[in-house]
């Protein structure tokens, strides 16, 4: 490909801005949506100086992440703002961190009992209110985060340890900030600085989340028995001490501080907020529309009543499954992926891309791409269902993302969202508070990284 050949269309960037002031920076997917009807499902819009190029619709975006995966074609690596970002160990600490989640539990027998109990502790939680409204946010978060914390750490938190509530409420503050509009602008124009307000309060919460968890480290380094590795972190303790012994073969080794700390913290980060919102995405829907509430929990009383559910009970639960995947498909949490970046220049669907732009792989136009799904704006279950009630996968349901750098986390994700579901849906029924309709239960995100319901309330009250 020569530099002559066109980019991507898009809109006429202005000077300095490019083409931000035409952007809604609060659901920026949106206007990246309307953008994709006007000029085609490769698309390039100027987020202040910065040049991206945006991928639309289900063919498009799977076209650009799985099948032109191969180093000689398209291949898009990640991401500002993650780790393993810029620098290749991305490669062996992704393999490592996969094999260690697995050992800990994920996908195991044991890490359905972990969620199980974890599922306990939240029902205990949601009991106390009696019935009465309650925001179902923190509960949430640290249920989910808990899992996190058993994995990485080897041990989880009571809700009431200050540390862990101090934990848990900074990294979703994180998240909040972090998705702002102004934090977005001060990403675009770095030299703003200390200008931006909520720019400088994200750096102390990093400060101190960071502190938190060398002080954890520290914990464990200290009472390390390399024949009894506890979580994650013992196991990349333990592989820095055998680097160390080898120092010489391996001079550029991963297994450094800082990269312990970024993928601890990457874990904490893509791990909670992205779980706990669908949670409580699905909560809120089930109290929206009380009759699909009714049929999960007539199929979960008949297929397995009030035993602890297992993985495997999935199969035999079609419409509750129906109902987790298509609450992932409308809650569109991660609405615009993580952006991606070329690895060298490339032709891709006959427009040229430089090596080095930033590619946003637009889930937002895929979980609702109007070609894939029947009715993409509703929530109906039977996107996953065929004619005889039986559970069908579909291609476009593409939440995690695709290809090489596809969620790392999805395993584990998708047993928490069953296992969490399904016990609360055996102990509770969930419904707007006294006073408010269900028609009143808006299903609007807020801004954030991540895309969480508007602040609400819902009664739990108790089943059994
Ligand atoms: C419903 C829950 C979740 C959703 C919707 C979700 C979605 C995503 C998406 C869209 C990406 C970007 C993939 C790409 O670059 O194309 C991603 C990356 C990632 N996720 Fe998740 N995620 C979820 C849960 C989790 C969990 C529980 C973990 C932790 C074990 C996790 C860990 C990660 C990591 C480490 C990455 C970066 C992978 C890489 O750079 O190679 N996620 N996730």
């Amino acid at each position: 490909p020569s530099q002559k050949e066109p980019g991507p269309p898009g809109p006429r960037p202005f000077p300095v801005v490019g083409n931000l002031l035409q952007l809604d920076l609060k659901q920026p997917y949106n206007t990246l949506m309307e953008y994709s009807k006007q000029y085609g499902s490769v698309f390039t819009v100027w987020l202040g100086p910065k040049k991206v190029v945006v991928l639309a619709g289900y063919k498009t975006v799977k076209e650009g992440l799985v099948d032109n995966a191969d180093p000689q074609q398209v291949r898009f690596l990640l991401c500002p703002g993650v780790v393993w970002s810029n620098h290749e160990p991305w490669r062996e600490l992704r393999r490592f961190t996969m094999t260690n989640l697995r050992d800990y539990g994920m996908g195991k027998r044991a890490c359905e009992d972990k969620i199980t109990e974890e599922a306990q502790y939240l029902c205990n939680v949601f009991k106390n209110f009696k019935g009465k409204p309650l925001d179902t946010t923190q509960p949430m978060n640290q249920a989910v985060s808990n899992i996190i914390c058993s994995m990485v750490y080897g041990s989880r938190f009571e809700y009431d340890d200050p540390k862990f509530v101090t934990l848990v409420s900074d990294a979703n503050r994180i998240m909040r900030i972090g998705g702002s509009p102004s934090v977005q602008i001060y990403n675009m124009f770095p030299w703003l600085g200390r200008l931006v307000p909520k720019r400088n309060e994200l750096i102390k919460l990093k400060e101190k989340n960071e502190n938190q968890n060398r002080q954890f480290f520290k914990n464990l380094r200290e009472t390390l028995n390399p024949q009894m590795c506890r979580g994650f972190v013992d196991s990349f303790l333990v592989r820095q001490k055998k680097v160390r012994l080898t120092e010489e073969r391996v001079p550029d080794s991963p297994f450094d501080e800082d990269n312990l700390l970024q993928t601890a913290l990457q874990l904490f980060a893509a791990g909670t907020e992205t779980t706990a919102t669908t949670l409580r995405w699905g909560l809120l829907i089930m109290a929206k529309y009380p009759h699909l509430q009714d049929q999960v929990r007539e199929e979960i009383s008949r297929v397995i009543g009030s035993r602890q559910v297992l993985t495997e009970d999935r199969k035999d639960l079609p419409f509750t499954d129906a109902v987790i995947h298509e609450t992932q498909r409308i809650a569109n949490i991660v609405p615009m992926g993580l952006p991606h970046r070329t690895s060298q220049d490339i032709t891709f669907q006959g427009h040229f891309i430089k090596k080095g732009t930033t590619v946003f792989p637009l889930l937002t136009s895929v979980l609702y791409d109007e070609s894939q799904w029947e009715k993409p704006h509703s929530f109906h279950p039977a996107h996953f269902l065929d004619k005889d009630g039986k559970f069908v996968k579909r291609n476009a349901f593409m939440p995690f993302s695709a290809g090489r750098r596809i969620c790392l986390g999805e395993g584990l994700a998708r047993m928490e969202l069953f296992i969490f579901f399904v016990t609360l849906m055996q102990r509770f029924r969930f419904t707007a508070p006294p006073g408010v309709s269900e028609e009143e239960l808006e299903l609007v995100p807020r801004v954030g990284l991540s895309l969480n319901p508007t602040a609400h309330e819902l009664c739990a009250v108790p089943c059994l």
